[in-house]
């Protein structure tokens, strides 16, 4: 068993699946984590501490948003989730994949990423090719991802011939064709206009809520989109890139628009903002 401390708390552990976070109490213990980061800490080769020594645990189903200003390391922590980058110290863990002997992630990244000569359904059914899926099946997938993020009727579109949104939906549908039961989000819809973005959170959620088992974690700036999306907020703060705070959003409310305007949603982001403005002031966020 060993012992982390995580601001003024410490918090025991006794295997691989157990949590080591700020705040732990807020997190449904109930489900499996298949993403922990232990002690991270990532120094890249030119001297930038982009993240210090960072606890951070997922569960199998949660919506975990990494909040933070530019630069905090929130980029960082989703690339070695993905293991495109290794930490300098501590280490990652995904104990379902370790288990199954393969990752079952997915990846979204800000720019949409789509090849420009080739339809929205070659698109989507690119990685599913390079994979070896038989064709009927990767049909079929990317038939059914592409209904999913409401794109059923442009399959044969070419990605010029699309809005910025739906580029976006393009790129969703070509991750979920995968099938992951993770899938990571670099600020998919920082690029789009507010009205693009708020309709594509509200279709991400109501998505995430069909899907019972997926977990996702979704990198943004945004304090609104963080609290109208996510179960779990965790909060991180620059300078060096570290996590400061870990607040779960626990609201049966719909995630609608009405949501977005109660006194819950305000509170919530308050109480999220107020973490942000502390960590500037050099003071430990309260979990
Ligand atoms: N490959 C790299 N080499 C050197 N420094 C890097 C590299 N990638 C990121 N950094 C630096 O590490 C720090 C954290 O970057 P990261 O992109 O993880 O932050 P972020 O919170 O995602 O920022 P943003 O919201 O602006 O994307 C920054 O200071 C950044 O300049």
């Amino acid at each position: 068993m060993s012992e982390a401390t995580t601001g003024d708390k410490r918090v025991k552990r006794d295997d691989d699946t157990a949590v080591a976070l700020p705040g732990a109490g807020a997190v449904d213990l109930s489900s499996p984590v298949v993403l922990q980061a232990d002690g991270v800490e990532k120094v890249y080769p030119n001297g930038t501490h982009a993240l210090d020594r960072a606890d951070v645990a997922v569960r199998r189903g949660e919506f975990v948003s990494l909040l933070g200003p530019s630069g905090c390391g929130k980029s960082t922590l989703l690339k070695m989730f993905a293991g495109l980058e290794e930490p300098s110290s501590g280490r990652i863990v995904r104990p379902e994949a370790a288990a199954k002997g393969r990752r079952d992630m997915a990846m979204v990244f800000q720019e949409a990423t789509l090849m420009p000569w080739a339809r929205v359904t070659e698109n989507a059914r690119l990685p599913l090719d390079l994979a070896g899926v038989p064709k009927a099946e990767g049909n079929a997938r990317v038939a059914e991802a592409l209904q999913l993020v409401g794109l059923g009727e442009f399959g044969r579109c070419y990605p010029r011939e699309l809005s910025g949104g739906m580029q976006m939906r393009a790129s969703i549908a070509r991750a979920l064709a995968v099938k992951p039961n993770v899938l990571l989000m670099d600020e998919p819809f920082g690029a789009l206009d507010e009205f693009t973005r708020n309709r594509l959170d509200a279709d991400l959620r109501g998505l995430w809520e069909e899907q019972k088992e997926l977990t996702v974690v979704f990198v943004t700036h945004s304090i609104y989109e963080a609290v109208f999306l996510s179960s779990r907020v965790v909060v991180m703060a620059a300078r060096p890139g570290r996590v400061i705070a870990d607040v779960k959003i626990d609201t049966d409310a719909p995630r609608d628009e009405a949501f977005r305007v109660s006194t819950q949603f305000i509170d919530y982001c308050r109480v999220l903002s107020e973490h942000l403005v502390r960590a500037n002031r050099g003071e430990r966020g309260v979990h």
